[in-house]
């Protein structure tokens, strides 16, 4: 919890018991219901709570944005930045439904009301649309994209322009001339100074 602090400090006392808890909530669910390995789970709020955090570091959404978390796994980035904007409405979706368990019981354990899940795929839902969709390690870009281009709602109300938001590692340099698409990207070690933040990357692409 303390890595929290040491970069986000403006929290209410609701948003720090929220953070506080999840550490004890991921433990339990985890030790039920297996979404995070044994080593991710020692280094829960610096590689999971952190990392999505990222994304706050790189913009303040709006109260009354509308984000889907594709691919959301235990709840990442969606649960972090639920807790962090709680003005904010987050549909947290994944194609694995006991995952989307561990999410509502974090989620309804730290008292969030600001969050929906659904068990699917993301290329099957219709009739949807956000301003932002945000994912973490679930697909190459390109793949990305083609899902999530279809949920987003052209806009241009916040920093940055409606689009697709996700974190990403490692050479991408292959992965994004694949896509076709030339995303802001920022290095998130320039955010966050820990060594594991070494060549990871937030990539932005406006809709
Ligand atoms: C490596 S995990 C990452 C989970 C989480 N985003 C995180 O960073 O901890 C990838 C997740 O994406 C989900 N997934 C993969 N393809 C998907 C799709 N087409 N629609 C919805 N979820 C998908 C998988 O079920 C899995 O939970």
């Amino acid at each position: 919890m303390d890595i929290i602090l040491k970069y986000f400090s403006d929290f209410t006392e609701t948003q720090t018991k929220q953070f506080a808890a999840l550490g004890e909530l991921y433990s339990d669910w985890n030790s039920k219901i297996n979404v995070i390995s044994r080593k991710d789970i020692e280094g829960l709020y610096e590689k999971h709570v952190l990392h999505s955090l990222s994304i706050a570091a790189v913009i303040e959404f709006k109260p009354g944005t509308q984000i889907i978390d594709i691919g959301t796994g235990g709840g990442f980035p969606g649960i972090p930045l639920a807790i962090m904007f709680p003005e904010v409405q987050f549909h947290l979706v994944d194609s694995i439904a006991k995952k989307l368990k561990v999410v509502q019981g974090v989620a309804d354990g730290v008292g969030l009301t600001n969050v929906t899940v659904q068990h699917t795929r993301a290329e099957e839902i219709k009739n949807r649309k956000f301003d932002f969709v945000v994912s973490r390690a679930v697909a190459p870009l390109k793949e990305l994209w083609t899902w999530g281009k279809p949920l987003i709602k052209k806009g241009n109300t916040q920093e940055l322009p409606n689009g697709l938001i996700c974190l990403k590692g490692g050479d991408l340099a292959q992965e994004i001339f694949e896509s076709g698409l030339r995303p802001r990207m920022v290095p998130i070690d320039q955010i966050f100074k820990e060594e594991y933040f070494k060549e990871k990357f937030l990539l932005h692409v406006t809709a």
